[in-house]
């Protein structure tokens, strides 16, 4: 369905299969353990249309027959950055797609009150300026979180990043792709709106608590 952003720098996943796992993902009554495998699952499935342009380079193999040109993954590195917690739930599947990508983890959490994020954590690869980053987080309800993991990467020197989300609100894409113009933005669902303590509508409720059961 088309949207109101930019869509080269905004993909609003809607393959079948993302639709019916975020059927489940959103469902009240879904499990702690379902809700993790979800995550899981959408990440694989998110990550593959995130990575869709990573460059390739020819490869000379030997096949059982002949040689044969064929296309590998070149020099260009990954690293994925989730915001804790959430985002950890979306780090397995990543990595299942890039297995020798970099974790880091970026610490992150909203004030129940103000909205505001607070970091409390950071830990990067030393190399990360040089690596494609896919930072993940499950939710993007005002974009106070993402932004703030955006500006640090930034600061760090990253240039290819890349935001993968599950849920996002309208407010929280624009705050985004308004406060970096060369970030480019996935999510499996743009969904109507934020409520008065900023959860998303009609979202999933708390991710966090969901993947952890912690509520
Ligand atoms: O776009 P925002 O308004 O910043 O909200 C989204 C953030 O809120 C949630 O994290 P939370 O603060 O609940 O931390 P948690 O992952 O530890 O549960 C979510 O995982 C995002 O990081
Ligand atoms: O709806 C929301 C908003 C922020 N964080 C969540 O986990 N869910
Ligand atoms: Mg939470």
């Amino acid at each position: 369905m088309a949207n109101e952003f930019d869509p080269k720098r905004f993909t609003v996943i809607d393959h079948p299969l993302v639709q019916h796992k975020l059927s489940f993902l959103r469902d009240k009554d879904t499990s702690t353990k379902q809700f993790r495998e979800l995550v899981n699952e959408l990440a694989i499935l998110e990550g593959y249309e995130a990575t869709r342009d990573l460059p390739l380079e020819d490869v000379e193999v030997e096949t059982p027959l002949e040689k044969a040109v064929c296309r590998r993954l070149s020099g260009k590195k990954v690293a994925v950055i989730p915001i804790l917690r959430a985002g950890m739930g979306m780090v397995d599947g990543i990595l299942e797609l890039v297995p020798s990508a970099r974790v880091g983890h970026v610490g992150m959490y909203r004030d129940p009150v103000t909205h505001e994020p607070h970091q409390y954590y950071c830990k990067l690869p030393s190399d990360v300026e040089s690596r494609t980053c896919l930072v993940v987080d499950p939710m993007l309800a005002t974009g106070g979180s993402l932004t703030a993991a955006i500006q640090f990467l930034r600061e760090a020197g990253v240039r290819d990043i890349r935001a993968l989300t599950i849920v996002s609100s309208p407010e929280g894409v624009r705050a985004v792709l308004d406060f970096d113009p060369e970030v480019r933005l996935y999510t499996c669902a743009l969904d109507r709106q934020l409520n008065e303590r900023a959860y998303i509508l009609p979202g999933l409720g708390d991710a966090g608590d969901r993947i952890y059961g912690t509520k």
